[in-house]
């Protein structure tokens, strides 16, 4: 006889199984399957270059000289010998971190989630603790520990600018531009580390050392430094050894492909009292449309993207986006340190929206896949549930609880509104709708 128990557990098998074939459905849409202008020699970040002649001897010294814990190299100018990191970075595109359905997306993710850790030090810039780690075949990624229980919410006294970050908020971010179908944050998996064996045992650097403790009840602690939260109060401790984190993949190092920092014309004032220009001026999108890179290409409706998912996720920390120099003002912008989004579910932040309210404009394809995604055949928390559950976090518990999830298909539809009501103001379609995809429908 079926207990109350085993048909609590069927009914949650069968809505896991449709949550993964909306997710499945959703990628297969047309909507996600564009045709995409032909990618050129210079659209791509990076170019393999095969060797001269005079080069490879000291190559083969180089390989010799193997370093501790790594393993040999072994590729050459064929695809074929490439590990994932290496094809995530011949991958870039002046478009996009990473192609739609792409082929080498899970075993990426897989190295990232299993790999032995080599080496793990502070990595500096930025204002909370974040350690790089390396992989035996020198891939790299960056780890944020958790700071805070996933159910928890944001402290209400807390300054968007005090908040904690937290590790879930960076892996579901890269759901969620993934779902979105933006492909702008390099791909990030969740962990489990060690503190010991993982972190002090095999670290070089001093400093992070002289930062390990044990806590009372006999965990594993330690702290590091940074300019916030790195102090005994705020130490990042094991049960009684493994933490959780987020590993996000490294981009391409600054020496092969620069990028360029830029300011958002929405920036918050990083302030108790003292309020933005945005947040004053009335026609302040129309300032921003005349300087440029605003005044041309898709740098506007890019940032609008940007805001779109920022509003979705709470994000209210966006205070700079990056760009690959290499591709001018023509390209995407990068979605990095999503980490103080997701902290609060109970309560939506209409200012993120500010640029979209302010500036009325909104690519086509983005405004039609919001509509896909809020339609219950694809519904976006069904399918973030259904994506989220691929990570191997999920096995400890749900990335993001379900009050988040939910806030999500309140505030698409909020979204949806907000253009709608921007339809209505204005004569022209065109006004509001950037039609980046003519040809689609
Ligand atoms: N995946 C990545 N690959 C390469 N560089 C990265 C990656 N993620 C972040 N960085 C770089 O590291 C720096 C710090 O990261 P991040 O912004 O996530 O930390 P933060 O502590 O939140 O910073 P801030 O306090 O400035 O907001 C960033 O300026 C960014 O350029
Ligand atoms: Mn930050």
């Amino acid at each position: 006889m079926a207990t109350l128990e085993s048909v609590t557990q069927e009914v949650e098998m069968d809505s896991a199984a449709d949550d993964l074939a909306k997710l499945e459905a959703l990628f297969s849409h047309p909507l996600y399957n564009l045709p995409t202008p032909p990618v050129s020699d210079g659209d791509w970040l990076l170019k393999v270059r095969t060797k001269r002649k005079e080069e490879e001897h000291s190559t083969q010294q180089w390989l010799s000289a193997n370093e501790d814990g790594y393993d040999p190299i072994v590729w050459n100018a064929s695809a074929k010998t490439h590990p994932p990191w290496l094809r995530f970075h011949l991958g870039i595109s002046r478009w996009q971190m990473y192609q739609h359905k792409d082929p080498n997306l899970s075993a990426l993710t897989q190295q990232l989630a299993s790999h032995r850790i080599v080496s793990a030090v502070q990595k500096s810039g930025g204002t909370q603790l974040k350690l790089l780690m390396s992989f035996p075949n020198y891939g790299q990624a960056l780890f944020k520990p958790m700071k805070q229980e996933r159910h928890e919410e944001t402290n209400v006294n807390l300054y968007y600018f005090s908040d904690f970050e937290r590790h879930n908020a960076e892996i579901a971010a890269f759901h969620l531009d993934r779902i979105l179908g933006f492909r702008r944050v390099p791909p990030v998996v969740g962990r489990q580390i060690n503190v010991i064996k993982e972190i002090k045992d095999i670290t070089t650097d001093h400093k992070l050392v002289t930062t390990f403790f044990t806590s009372p009840v006999g965990n594993a602690c330690f702290y590091g430094q940074c300019s916030y939260y790195c102090s005994t109060e705020h130490a990042i401790c094991g049960r009684p050894l493994k933490i959780e984190g987020s590993m996000a993949t490294m981009l391409p190092d600054l020496s092969l492909a620069t990028r360029r920092s830029w300011r958002s014309p929405w920036r918050r004032s990083y302030s108790r009292t003292k309020l933005a220009l945005w947040e004053t001026e009335s026609n302040y999108c129309d300032s921003v449309k005349k300087i440029s890179p605003y005044d041309r290409g898709t740098r506007l409706v890019d940032l609008i993207d940007m805001s779109i998912l920022d509003f979705l996720m709470s994000n209210m920390d966006r205070h700079h986006y990056e760009t690959f120099e290499k591709f001018g003002n023509n390209t995407f912008l990068i979605h990095l340190d999503n980490g103080r989004a997701f902290g609060r579910h109970s309560k939506d932040e209409p200012s993120i929206l500010a640029p979209l309210v302010q500036c009325c404009r909104i690519r086509r394809s983005t405004l039609l896949r919001l509509r896909l995604l809020s339609r219950p055949s694809y519904r976006l928390s069904d399918v973030m549930r259904a994506s989220l559950s691929q990570d191997p976090l999920a096995a400890v518990a749900p990335l993001l609880t379900e009050p988040h999830l939910s806030a999500l298909d309140r505030r698409l539809e909020t979204v949806i509104q907000t253009t709608e009501n921007c339809l209505q103001q204005h004569l022209h379609h065109s006004d509001v709708i950037y039609d980046d995809i003519s040809e689609y429908p």
